[in-house]
């Protein structure tokens, strides 16, 4: 029997429609959200990545900005220009595409976001009130797979999660989100050895190491429900995950597919983040 698909193109849209109702109830208050995406370079994929952004916003009533800048920019004047947008009043949110061109520190200039409108949650301060459990937004990604697992019934309490990957924006997060969920968790990465002996343990499987079909049936329990964060291309430049969907499909209980599964839920949780941030504002004003 085939595995249920975890549909994050479905489960995405339901989520976008009720931040559009709270975009509409924000508007009807004098205040539209407004995120500032800012892309320096000419790196395809990401260009694609912030149009979608851009063209979710407006899906939804919100307003985009695209600072776009040249590959030569300096780190300096990058910083500059985020500063201007942490002191605009119509600008609630702020992401920066990664990557970033190689000679800017991207350390420095996501620390640079102020914190109230750092909606892909990556700054220093961010991750450390992740990690306290306190009120902050969350990164997109992991916080995406906390909604497909939740909008899919799926148990976390008490099972056993192991994630494949320790990267800053997805692996790391990921297993602490799931951690405060009362899960039993495992980091496991690219110098773990037998990594099969502890992914064949998970309940939940997340893969996030970004090589193409990388997890194959052997490294899956029969029942486990397989997150795939990956977006990689195949050796004929066919997009897929990390997980070999058709090895792992009847063996895990559920399972996402590439495209249409993590990857959606992406954009719309930077959207309910930017609502998030300007009904703060919002609320910050009514308590002035
Ligand atoms: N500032 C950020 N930079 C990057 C992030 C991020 O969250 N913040 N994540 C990735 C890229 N990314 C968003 O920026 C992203 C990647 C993939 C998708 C997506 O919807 N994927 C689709 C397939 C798209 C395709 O056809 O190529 C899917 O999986 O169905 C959305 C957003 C790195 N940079």
């Amino acid at each position: 029997m085939s595995s249920a698909i975890i549909n994050g193109k479905e489960i995405g849209q339901e989520i976008r429609n009720s931040v559009a109702e709270r975009v509409t109830r924000l508007k009807e208050q004098g205040l539209t959200p407004g995120l500032a995406v800012v892309l320096v370079g000419d790196n395809q994929a990401s260009a694609t990545y912030v149009r979608n952004k851009q063209k979710s916003c407006e899906a939804i009533g919100m307003f985009s900005e695209l600072i776009k800048l040249p590959e030569e920019t300096t780190q300096e004047s990058l910083l500059a220009q985020i500063e201007l947008l942490n002191n605009r009043e119509d600008i609630h949110g702020i992401l920066v595409q990664l990557p970033l061109p190689k000679h800017i520190d991207e350390d420095i200039v996501i620390a640079t976001i102020a914190v109230e409108k750092d909606v892909d949650g990556f700054s220093p301060v961010s991750v450390g009130k992740m990690m306290l459990g306190q009120e902050t937004f969350l990164p997109c990604t992991p916080f995406g797979v906390m909604k497909l697992l939740e909008f899919s019934g799926i148990e976390i309490a008490g099972k056993h999660a192991v994630i494949v990957g320790r990267s800053h924006i997805v692996g790391k997060p990921m297993g602490q989100l799931l951690l405060q969920k009362d899960a039993t968790v495992t980091y496991t990465h690219s110098k773990t050895p037998n990594l099969p002996s502890f992914t064949k343990q998970a309940d939940i499987l997340i893969a996030a190491v970004g090589r193409a079909n990388f997890i194959t049936k052997e490294h899956v329990k029969e029942g486990a429900v397989v997150i795939d964060v990956g977006i990689n291309r195949d050796e004929n430049n066919k997009l897929c995950g990390d997980v070999n969907f058709n090895e792992v499909d009847g063996i895990a209980s559920h399972i996402t597919p590439v495209p249409g599964g993590v990857g959606p839920m992406t954009i719309t949780m930077l959207l309910f983040n930017t609502v998030q941030a300007a009904e703060n504002k919002l609320e910050h004003i009514v308590k002035l």
